[in-house]
C-alpha cells in the first residue's frame, strides 16, 4: 500500500480533478527562479527540491532497499545530489552517478555534492547497482537546461539514459524526464527511445508545471506528474504569466425540472458522403457524431446525410431526425459539418460558412477548406460578422490548414493551435495526446484526460458531436470544447478493462 501521508503540503499529486492549474514556459520559469533566488531563500531552492524528491521517492517506493540516482552536470544533477543526501540520511543504501565536476559546477550544486559526500552516499563510476522492482531510480540528468547537441553513443549521459530506460525499478524524474522539452513535449533529437521504458515513471516538477509534461510525448515520458512550488509564490510578479492551463474535470450545468428539449439546444450534423458518389459510404461517421450529440445532452439532433436521400430512417437511433441540407435552419443551434463528408461536403461548405451561426468544422470540411482559398476567406470572415466557429483538426488536418506538415505541428503543438486559432479567428481543438484548446484572446488549455483506447476509427467524429452538444447547451465555445475534450478522454479512462472501446459504444456513453 502506498502511503502519501508523509508528503509535505507543498508536494501535491496532480489530480485530474484539479483542472485550471497554470502551466509556465521555460522563459517564465527561469524568471520565477531568478526572482526567488534573489531572495536568497533558506533552505536553498535546491535543498528544497532534493528534500521533496526524497520524500516523494519514499512514498512511491516505500519498500525500497536501494536508491540509485543518475545526476547530470548542471543544477538538475544538483537536485539529485541533494536528494541522494536525504535518501542516505533516511537509511536507504544510496548510490550516485554524477557527471559533474566539483571545480566547474554552480555553487548550489557544489553544496549538494558536499552534502551527498558528508551523508555517505556512494559515488559510482561503473555499472549501477542491481535494482529490483521495489527499489527506486532517480533521473536527475537534465532538466530545463537541456539543449540540442550531438552526443556519441558511448557518451556517459547516453549510457545512463539507457540504464534508466531498462531499469526494473520505478523512475522518479527530477523536474522533467531527461531530454523532454519543457515547452513542447517533444524529445531533443537522439534522446527518445522507440520502445516504452521497462518500469513506471513519475515526474516531480519544480517551481512550475511545464506544458511539455502534458502534451505530445510528454504524458508517456512523465508518467504521473507531481508538482512542488518549492515554497515560492508564483503570483508575486506581474511578469509571471502562465502560457496555458491544464484542463480537468468539468460538469455541465444541472437541469431545472421546469425545462424542455428546447432548453438544451439543437445540433445538426452534416456529413456522410453516399456510397454512390465514389463507392465509399461514409454515413457512419456522421451517425456517430449525431449519436454522440444526442447522448451528451443536446435537446434535438438533426442529421443531414450527403447521400442524395438514400437513407430514409435510422432504426437503431430513431431519435435522430433526418433532414436535407436545404431544410436546415442555419441560425438555430449548432451545425457540426464534415464528419465523413468526403468530397461531397465541399458543395455545402459555402452556405454553412456564410450562414451557420455556430459551426463546428471537422475532418473533410477542414480538408476541403485547406485546398480552397475562397472557403478560407469565408472562414476567416465569419468572426467579423458575429458568427462563431470551432475547428477540431488532428495534426495532419491542422498542418494542411497551416500550410505546413505534421512534424512542424507536433514540434510545438501549443504554438500550432494558437496560430491556427489566430489565422481563422476560431476556437481550435488540436487533437492528439494532450489535446490543445486555443481561442483568440484566451489562455490555451491542455487537456489532461484520455488514453490510447481512443486510437480507433470514429472517436474523432464522436468528439465533434460532443463539442456540438456542449455548445448547443449554452457553454461558450472555448468552454464547450474544453468540456467535450475532457469528457471524451475521461470516458476512455473509465472504460471497463478488457472491453474494446469502439466509437459506437463511446458515442452512446454519457
Ligand atoms: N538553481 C537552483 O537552485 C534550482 C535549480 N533547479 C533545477 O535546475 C534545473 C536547471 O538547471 P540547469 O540550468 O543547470 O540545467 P540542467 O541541469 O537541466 O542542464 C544543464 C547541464 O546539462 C548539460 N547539457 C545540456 N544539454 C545537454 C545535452 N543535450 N547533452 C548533454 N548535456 C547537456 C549542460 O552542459 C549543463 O551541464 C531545473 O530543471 C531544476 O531541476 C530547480 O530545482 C530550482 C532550484
Ligand atoms: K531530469
Amino acid at each position: 500500500m502506498r502511503s502519501l501521508t508523509a508528503l509535505p503540503p507543498a508536494v501535491r499529486r496532480l489530480q485530474r480533478a484539479a483542472g485550471g492549474q497554470p502551466l509556465y514556459d521555460t522563459a517564465t520559469t527561469r524568471l520565477i527562479e531568478a526572482h526567488a533566488l534573489d531572495a536568497a531563500p533558506s533552505p536553498s531552492l535546491m535543498q528544497r527540491a532534493g528534500a521533496a524528491l526524497a520524500q516523494l521517492g519514499r512514498a512511491i517506493a516505500p519498500h525500497a532497499r536501494q536508491v540509485w540516482l543518475a545526476c547530470g552536470a548542471g543544477n538538475n544533477g544538483g537536485d539529485g545530489l541533494q536528494a541522494a543526501a536525504a535518501f542516505q540520511a533516511a537509511g536507504y543504501a544510496t548510490s550516485v552517478h554524477w557527471l559533474g565536476d566539483p571545480q566547474r559546477c554552480s555553487s548550489d550544486t557544489h553544496a549538494a555534492w558536499l552534502a551527498a559526500q558528508k551523508a555517505g552516499v556512494r559515488f559510482l563510476d561503473s555499472a549501477p547497482p542491481a535494482l529490483d522492482a521495489q527499489d527506486l531510480a532517480v533521473d536527475a540528468l537534465l532538466g530545463i537546461g537541456a539543449s540540442t547537441r550531438q552526443l556519441p553513443p558511448n557518451d556517459p549521459l547516453v549510457q545512463l539514459l539507457q540504464w534508466l530506460h531498462l531499469c526494473p525499478a520505478p523512475v522518479l524524474c527530477a523536474d522533467l524526464p531527461t531530454g523532454l522539452q519543457a515547452d513542447t513535449g517533444q524529445y531533443l533529437p537522439g534522446m527518445a527511445f522507440e520502445r516504452a521504458p521497462r518500469s513506471p515513471r513519475h515526474t516531480l516538477s519544480f517551481l512550475t508545471l511545464k506544458p511539455g509534461l502534458f502534451t505530445g510525448a510528454g504524458r508517456d515520458a512523465a508518467g504521473e506528474v507531481w508538482w512542488d512550488d518549492l515554497g515560492v509564490d508564483l503570483n508575486q510578479h506581474p511578469d509571471h504569466r502562465p502560457c496555458a492551463q491544464l484542463g480537468g474535470a468539468m460538469a455541465l450545468r444541472s437541469r431545472a425540472h421546469a425545462s424542455h428539449k428546447g432548453s438544451y439546444g439543437d445540433v445538426a450534423v452534416i456529413g456522410g458522403e453516399g456510397l454512390y458518389l465514389r463507392g465509399m459510404g461514409m454515413g457512419g461517421a456522421a451517425v456517430l457524431a449525431a449519436t454522440a450529440a444526442l447522448h451528451h445532452g443536446a435537446g434535438r439532433v438533426m442529421l443531414a446525410l450527403l447521400d442524395e436521400g438514400a437513407c430514409q430512417l435510422l432504426p437503431q437511433q430513431p431519435e435522430l431526425m433526418l433532414r436535407q441540407v436545404s431544410a436546415l435552419h442555419w441560425d438555430q443551434g449548432v451545425v457540426v459539418c464534415g464528419c465523413g463528408g468526403g468530397q461531397a461536403v465541399a458543395a455545402v461548405l459555402p452556405q454553412a460558412l456564410e450562414q451557420a451561426h455556430r459551426l463546428v468544422l471537422d475532418a473533410d470540411a477542414l480538408n476541403a477548406i485547406a485546398t480552397d482559398s475562397a472557403l478560407q476567406h469565408l472562414l476567416a470572415s465569419r468572426a467579423h460578422i458575429g458568427l462563431h466557429t470551432i475547428l477540431t483538426p488532428h495534426p495532419l488536418e491542422a498542418a494542411r490548414l497551416l500550410g505546413s506538415d505534421t512534424t512542424a505541428v507536433q514540434a510545438d503543438r501549443l504554438q500550432a493551435a494558437h496560430q491556427l486559432s489566430q489565422q481563422t479567428s476560431s476556437t481550435v481543438v488540436l487533437k492528439g495526446s494532450g489535446s490543445i484548446i486555443a481561442s483568440p484572446h484566451q489562455l490555451p488549455c491542455i487537456n489532461g484526460s484520455g488514453n490510447a483506447l481512443l486510437a480507433t476509427a470514429g472517436t474523432g467524429d464522436v468528439l465533434a458531436g460532443m463539442v456540438g452538444a456542449a455548445w448547443a447547451q449554452g457553454l461558450p465555445p472555448h468552454t464547450a470544447a474544453q468540456w467535450a475534450v475532457w469528457r471524451h478522454g475521461h470516458l476512455a479512462e473509465q472504460w471497463p478493462a478488457g472491453q474494446a472501446l469502439t466509437a459506437g459504444a463511446l458515442a452512446r456513453c454519457s
